[in-house]
C-alpha cells in the first residue's frame, strides 16, 4: 500500500480570473496514519487546499493524488472520493442541513444505500460515542456552536472515512467544548477503515495543541508551503513561526526561559507537553 495517502504537486488555484492565486505552486504530502497539523495565518490557503483534497475545487494547475492516483473529476469518482475524504468545516452551518440531529447523521449512510437497520446501528453508535444523546432529536439549527461541531464530526465519522480533515475544530468554542472536541480527537486514534488506519489532518492556530498531538506539521504562508516536518523542529523555530504568524508554543516559552536561567540543561530535547516539562523540572530539583 502507498505510504502517502495524499499528495499535492505544484497546485495553483484562484477563485476568479484576475484574483490573486489562493494556492501558488503548492506541493506537499500527507502520510497514511500520521497525525498532521496544517498551520498558517488567516488567508494562507488552508481551507482552499482542503477543498481541493476532496475535489470540491479543481486546481487551475498541478495535480492532487489520492492513494497514488491523480484525482478524477467525473461525478461518480468524486462521490467515491468524498466517501473516503471527509471534511469537517470550520463553520458547521455549511454542513448541517437536515431537520433533526438524528436525520442529519443518518443522511450519509442512507444516501450511500446502507439498509435502514444497519444505518441505524451506525448512527446510534456514533451518537453514543460523541455524547450527542441529550440533543439527538433537536433541530440542528437550534444547537449551540459546540454541539453543532459535535454533530458535524458525527456526520463525517459515521461514513468511516480514510482521511479525516478537521478545519479549525476549536474555533469559537468555550474552554469546556474545546476539551470535549480535543478528547474526541484523541479518541480517533482507535479508528480505522477497511483500507488501514484513519489519517487525521487538523488545521489549527494552536501551536501547543499541534506540538502535543501532531506527528507532522505543515506551515502555510501565502498559498505556499513554508515548512513541513516534525513538530519539535518546526514549532520551535521562531523565525518560521513569525513568517507563518504563529506563536511559539507556551510550553516551549517556559522551557526556554528555564534553560536561559540555567535551571534546565541546554541539551534537553524540547518537551511535547506540560507533563514532560514538569518531569524535567522534577528530575532537576
Ligand atoms: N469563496 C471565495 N471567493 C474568493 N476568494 C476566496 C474564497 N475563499 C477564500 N478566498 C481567498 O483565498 C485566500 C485563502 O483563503 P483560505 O480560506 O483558503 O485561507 P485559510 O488559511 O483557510 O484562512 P483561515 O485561517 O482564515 O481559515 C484568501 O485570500 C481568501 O480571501
Amino acid at each position: 500500500m502507498n505510504d502517502l495517502i495524499l499528495e499535492a504537486r505544484h497546485v495553483s488555484y484562484s477563485y476568479g480570473s484576475g484574483e490573486t492565486p489562493s494556492l501558488k505552486d503548492l506541493s506537499l504530502s500527507i502520510r497514511r496514519g500520521r497525525r498532521t497539523a496544517v498551520m498558517g495565518a488567516n488567508g494562507s490557503g488552508k481551507s482552499t487546499f482542503f477543498l481541493c483534497c476532496n475535489g470540491i475545487l479543481r486546481p487551475d494547475e498541478g495535480q492532487i493524488y489520492y492513494n497514488g492516483q491523480p484525482l478524477s473529476y467525473r461525478k461518480k469518482d468524486l462521490l467515491s472520493l468524498r466517501e473516503k475524504v471527509g471534511i469537517v468545516f470550520q463553520d458547521p452551518d455549511m454542513q448541517l442541513f437536515c431537520a433533526s440531529v438524528y436525520q442529519e447523521i443518518s443522511f450519509g449512510p442512507l444516501n450511500l444505500g446502507l439498509p435502514r437497520e444497519e444505518a441505524a446501528r451506525e448512527v446510534e453508535a456514533v451518537i453514543r460515542r460523541l455524547g450527542i444523546t441529550p440533543f439527538r432529536h433537536r433541530p440542528a439549527h437550534a444547537l449551540s456552536g459546540g454541539q453543532k461541531k459535535q454533530v458535524a464530526l458525527a456526520d463525517i465519522l459515521v461514513m468511516h472515512p480514510e482521511l479525516l480533515i478537521l478545519d479549525e475544530p476549536f474555533a469559537a468554542l468555550d474552554p469546556s467544548h474545546v476539551h470535549i472536541i480535543r478528547d474526541m480527537i484523541r479518541d480517533l486514534e482507535k479508528d480505522s477503515s477497511p483500507s488501514g488506519p484513519l489519517t487525521v489532518v487538523i488545521a489549527t492556530h494552536d501551536t501547543d495543541f499541534a506540538l502535543e498531538w501532531a506527528d507532522e506539521v505543515i506551515l502555510f504562508s501565502e498559498g505556499q508551503v513554508l515548512a513541513q516536518g516534525a513538530p519539535a523542529s518546526v514549532l520551535t523555530d521562531r523565525e518560521l513561526l513569525a513568517r507563518a504568524s504563529l506563536d511559539l508554543p507556551g510550553v516551549i516559552k517556559v522551557f526556554e526561559s528555564l534553560q536561559a536561567a540555567g535551571l534546565l540543561g541546554a541539551d534537553l530535547p524540547a518537551p511535547k507537553h506540560l507533563d514532560q516539562l514538569t518531569d524535567y523540572i522534577r528530575h532537576t530539583v
